[in-house]
């Protein structure tokens, strides 16, 4: 995503496990598989309900290269969707919330970002803050209940994560960045631009221990490409994000067990949500809130 290139890996493992994304990426280049779809864990025309779809992954050696807190740092990982936690109207709601929001400026490029918790917001070349930027006029675009509806959410998603990896919902905390995502074709033109390149989320944004993405459009009918793709040593695995029916909301322990991207959009605009958690109370945010 467009703040993903924004922050070099943090921490003493930081360079073996970008190590390890250079081997594994040299190892498929140089295999049979050249990266064809090998697995779709779950497909834009699939309704996954009452229960989220879970797959497990062992989880890899950077959790313990970290401090523990138990209660909440993996000790199961993998990643699993669900279809249950967030209505068709609450998708629209913060899509169009994003819709305005992004609309104030956005990415000469493909992919813009308004960040809730920061006020980043991609324009032009860079970002800008939109809270100071467009004071008072924020007023016009966001609602307390926005923030309220992101609030709930939030906690709907951070109870399917505890119940789903056996955590205390208590021990995970919000963590930073969240933010909104817009993306289509145009060609990038910044780094910034550039949100499909393989990448391990605990590494590219430091304090996550879990990852969840709500999404706010569909894949075949709002856009095409997009795929969000986990890429195993043994193949790639893929969600289609959809919002049409219910929003979809995937969710994946945030370590190298989980390297992933997102496939180029090819046409139309794709509108997700990153809302991420860590278990370092030290890195914990607020929910966002109307400034
Ligand atoms: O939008 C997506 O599906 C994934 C984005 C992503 O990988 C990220 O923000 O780190
Ligand atoms: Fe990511």
């Amino acid at each position: 995503m467009a703040l993903l290139r924004m922050r070099a890996p943090q921490g003493a493992n930081a360079t073996e496990i970008e190590k390890k994304i250079k081997r594994g990426n040299a190892l498929r280049q140089g295999s049979a598989w050249r990266g064809e779809v090998t697995e779709t864990l779950v497909s834009r025309g699939e309704l996954v309900s009452p229960h989220p779809r879970i797959y497990s992954v062992p989880c890899s050696e950077d959790y313990n290269n970290h401090k523990r807190y138990p209660g909440c740092s993996p000790q199961k990982c993998g990643r699993a969707v669900t279809d249950s936690i967030v209505t068709r109207e609450e998708a629209e709601t913060l899509k169009r919330l994003a819709e305005r929001g992004l609309a104030l400026a956005g990415s000469e490029g493909g992919a813009s970002i308004l960040d809730l918790h920061s006020g980043a917001l991609s324009m032009g070349k860079q970002f800008v803050n939109i809270y100071r930027y467009f004071g008072e006029q924020i007023g016009e675009v966001f609602t307390e209940e926005d923030f309220q509806l992101y609030k709930d959410v939030r906690g709907r998603i951070q109870a399917v994560i505890a119940e789903t990896f056996g955590l205390d919902p208590a021990l995970m905390f919000l963590t930073k960045p969240t933010f909104f995502s817009r993306i289509n074709s145009t060609i990038a033109q910044t780094q910034h631009d550039e949100y499909w390149h393989p990448h391990i989320d605990k590494v590219t944004y430091g304090s996550f221990d879990y990852t969840s993405l709500l999404y706010l459009s569909d894949y075949g009918s709002d856009f095409s490409g997009g795929r969000f793709i986990f890429m195993d040593p043994n193949g790639n695995r893929t969600v289609e994000p959809r919002a049409g029916l219910k929003g979809r909301v995937s969710f994946f322990s945030s370590g190298t067990e989980n390297l992933h991207r997102v496939e180029k959009v090819s046409w139309g605009t794709r509108f997700a949500i990153t809302v991420s958690f860590t278990c370092d109370p030290a890195h914990a945010i607020a929910d966002p809130a109307m400034p």
